[in-house]
């Protein structure tokens, strides 16, 4: 593995070589020409299809480094090797990623049999969410990509070469990982702050809205785990991707999680962002959760606090796109812990296809949204420093992968943890809300549980 902060290509011996080709998934036939099937459907892969390649802690094939993963139903990319490796940080942190990418694949020698999304070459990143914190960010370029996408999928090796090698085998690159093992009983402890004493922090935060300082503030708290056996980071993940298939499962050096939120999607030039924001605990009773959807169809502190997220969205979007869509009304989105009110913002990028932004361009724009800081965005974000009372590292960061086009998916670091690359034991557990002038501590703290309840159960054993 290589570590560089600057000038990546200039230091590499050799170009980054890339080669992709098809590959047989269950699910996903190796020649299109198998899929897909007459009646419309897709094959269905089961969650963990593409998760369940992923190497064993320790092995060879992990190269010491963290999983990576991007994966919805079934779909996305896995990846392991950390081929290069560029850590960035403060306010120039997603410019310096983009930078170091661009000048890799300025040297790059690619051939890609697939060209979907996703294929050719890839890199994953996770950011931290403030600019100030040592958390910085950091850009991956694994050995090993394996991607799946609407019933086809791929294998893509990356490496330093002088030339194309043979064509890469999945199973001699896979072997047969062992399933991972559970982590064993789980102990919890404070984070930076006590839950009583968050909610105070909450109403400092309520206080500062009520002053006319913010229109809106999102607080968080985290809680520090620690399991009996290493976390096994495949555990967690195979755990969120069952458990949560409608939120994107991620994982990028030690941070994971199952993020309902997708901060940005560009694709051939059309951009997609989910807006979250407005929140109800579910009960566990069908009958019961409807009629709390219904609630927070109509509460109007959840609406107020979902405009500001729309709106931050819409408004970041705007000078990149010469058409927007903003849904005027937001859908309830069902999770197993929590019922969100979601909007689904799109736009067509302006200009020449050449010209357009990269997606972490577009994830650098929209970030932070209202959603994880906070209207207006600069009060909000002094006011979460001051208040606080922690360093969000790169909990509600983006997260997420791009390729040689820039296109690529990032969502909002949510419903996440970040593990401790010197004591496998140690999890750090993180949730937020956001607080509006009729919020109230001691439910805000509530919401802040159900937010944990995703991450509490993918680290736990039963
Ligand atoms: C900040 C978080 O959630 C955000 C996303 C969806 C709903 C939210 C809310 O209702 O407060 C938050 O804005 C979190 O999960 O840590």
């Amino acid at each position: 593995m290589s570590t560089l902060t600057s000038a990546p290509a200039e230091r590499l011996p050799h170009p980054l070589v890339v080669r992709t080709v098809a590959l047989d998934l269950p699910g996903a036939p190796a020649t299109p020409a198998a899929a897909p099937p007459t009646d419309g459907t897709l094959p269905e892969a089961d969650p963990t299809d593409l998760l369940d390649l992923l190497p064993a802690p320790g092995s060879e094939a992990a190269d010491g480094a963290a999983p990576l993963a991007w994966v919805r139903r079934g779909d996305g990319l896995v990846g392991w090797g950390e081929l290069l490796r560029f850590e960035v940080a403060g306010a120039e942190r997603f410019a310096q990623a983009e930078r170091a990418w661009r000048e890799v694949l300025a040297h790059a020698v690619v051939r890609d049999e697939v060209q979907l999304p996703g294929t050719g070459p890839v890199a994953f990143g996770s950011f931290a969410f403030d600019e100030h914190s040592a958390a910085g960010g950091v850009v991956v370029v694994p050995r090993v990509v394996v991607g799946r996408r609407g019933g086809r999928a791929w294998l893509t090796t990356m490496t330093v070469g002088a030339a194309l090698g043979p064509v890469p085998d999945l199973a001699e690159l896979v072997g047969a990982p062992p399933a991972p093992a559970s982590p064993g009983a789980v102990t919890y402890g404070d984070g930076a702050v006590t839950a009583d004493g968050w909610r105070d922090v909450v109403a400092a935060g309520i206080a500062a809205v009520r002053d006319g300082e913010v229109d809106k503030v999102v607080l968080a708290r985290d809680v520090e785990a620690r399991t009996e056996h290493p976390l096994d980071v495949r555990w967690a993940l195979q755990r969120l991707a069952h458990g949560y298939s409608s939120c994107w499962t991620f994982s990028v050096d030690g941070m994971l999680g199952a993020t309902p939120e997708l901060l940005v999607r560009s694709e051939k030039g059309l951009v997609t962002s989910r807006v979250l924001a407005g929140t109800i605990r579910r009960t566990g009773d069908d009958a019961a959760d409807l009629a709390r959807a219904a609630i927070l169809a109509h509460s109007s502190k959840d609406l107020e606090e979902h405009e500001y997220a729309v709106r931050s969205v819409a408004h970041a979007l705007e000078p990149f796109c010469s058409s927007t869509n903003v849904p005027d009304v937001p859908f309830v989105l069902h999770l197993p812990n929590v019922l969100h009110l979601a909007s689904d913002v799109t736009g067509v990028l302006g200009g020449e296809a050449h010209a357009h932004p990269s997606s972490l361009a577009l994830a650098a724009a929209l970030h932070p949204t209202a959603a994880v800081c906070g209207t207006p965005t600069q009060a909000a974000a002094t006011l979460i420093r001051r208040i606080e009372g922690m360093d969000r590292a790169r909990y509600a960061g983006p997260v997420g992968w791009f390729g040689a086009d820039g296109d690529g998916e990032w969502g909002i670091a949510l419903r996440s943890a970040q593990t401790s690359a010197a004591d496998p034991h140690r999890v750090r557990l993180f949730a937020g809300c956001g607080i509006v002038a009729a919020s109230d501590p001691a439910a805000e703290l509530a919401e802040s549980e159900a937010k944990l309840v995703p991450m509490r159960t993918a680290i736990g054993s039963d």
